[in-house]
């Protein structure tokens, strides 16, 4: 048996032309979403990761803001420029690339976010909506995931879902969009403290490997039949990716999700997603 793909580059390309769709219907408005973003540093993985954000503005016709700041930025100095993009009216949603450098208290920047411009849902007054259960942007991997999932008609509904990691950009919150009554499904959030990762991994429906660890998820671990989403990102000494997910998962799985190619790109659309539905909230039809 081989896996049918989840493929995100494909599910992220119809999601941006439904967006490049609702931009325009928000121009005709007078409305113009821009998405601003703060790089801190100068890691190569994060000057991609928000180029590509840009790049997909450009084309579905979102604005941009770009603020950068060298690695040696005080928490003085990044607060400033999270103040100001607060304070910019051509900013309606914003991101801050994440990680920030050693040293930098990473909690403290992102609560003086705006949380009605917070673009990837990671404001805390944003997490606890979620968790109430009220309206508010979502953090992008885990709806990525949701979305690829639902869009591939994977049933999500009565799942066990095991997730492994609890890094604040995956782990942490998927759990909270997934036991939604919407979604239905049963988490369970594994971590360097679980004792026997493996006998986990072979009650799931649903694996969403996200713990940066080179091939955890190996092949023996895997229901067969289950669906399987690579998530991790590691470097091999070429600086190619090698994602948690044994390549041999593929014979046993039913459905995966490549790396690269799979949530990635899907994080990416869903940002957009956020930024659009975020000016579609601030300015309700007539
Ligand atoms: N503020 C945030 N910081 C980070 C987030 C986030 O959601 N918000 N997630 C990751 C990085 N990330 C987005 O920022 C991201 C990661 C990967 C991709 C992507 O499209 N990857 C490609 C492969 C790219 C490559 O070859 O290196 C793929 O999977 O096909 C997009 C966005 C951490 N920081």
């Amino acid at each position: 048996m081989s896996a049918q793909i989840l493929d995100g580059k494909a599910t992220a390309a119809a999601i941006k032309s439904e967006l490049t769709e609702r931009v325009q219907a928000l121009k005709a408005r007078g409305v113009a979403p821009g998405l601003g973003t703060l790089l801190v540093g100068d890691d190569p993985g994060s000057k991609w990761y928000v180029a590509g954000k840009h790049r997909d503005c450009a084309q579905v016709g979102i604005g941009s803001i770009q603020r950068e700041l060298p690695d040696t930025a005080t928490q003085e100095e990044i607060e400033a420029v999270v103040r100001e993009l607060n304070d910019d009216p051509a900013c309606t949603g914003y991101i801050v690339q994440l990680p920030l450098p050693k040293g930098i208290d990473t909690n403290r920047v992102l609560e003086l976010m705006d949380p009605a411009k917070d673009a990837d849902g990671l404001h805390p007054t944003n997490l606890g909506r979620l968790v109430l259960g009220v309206a508010a942007p979502l953090p992008c991997t885990p709806n990525g995931i949701v979305e690829l999932l639902r869009r591939h008609g994977v049933a999500i509904n009565g799942a066990h879902v095991v997730v492994v990691g609890r890094g604040i950009t995956v782990g942490r919150s998927i759990g909270l969009l997934l036991t939604r009554k919407s979604e239905n499904a049963t988490v369970t959030l594994c971590h360097t403290g679980t004792r026997d990762l493996s006998a986990q991994l072979r009650q799931a429906d649903i694996i969403v490997a996200a713990a940066g660890v080179p091939h955890i998820v190996k092949p023996e671990d895997v229901k067969p039949g289950a669906a399987v989403l690579d998530v991790g990102v590691s470097r091999d000494e070429h600086g190619k990716i090698v994602g948690d997910v044994h390549p041999g998962v593929a014979e046993v799985a039913a459905w995966l999700s490549p790396n690269p190619g799979g949530v990635g790109p899907m994080t990416r659309a869903l940002l957009l997603q956020n930024v659009v539905e975020t000016a579609e909230r601030a300015a309700p039809r007539a």
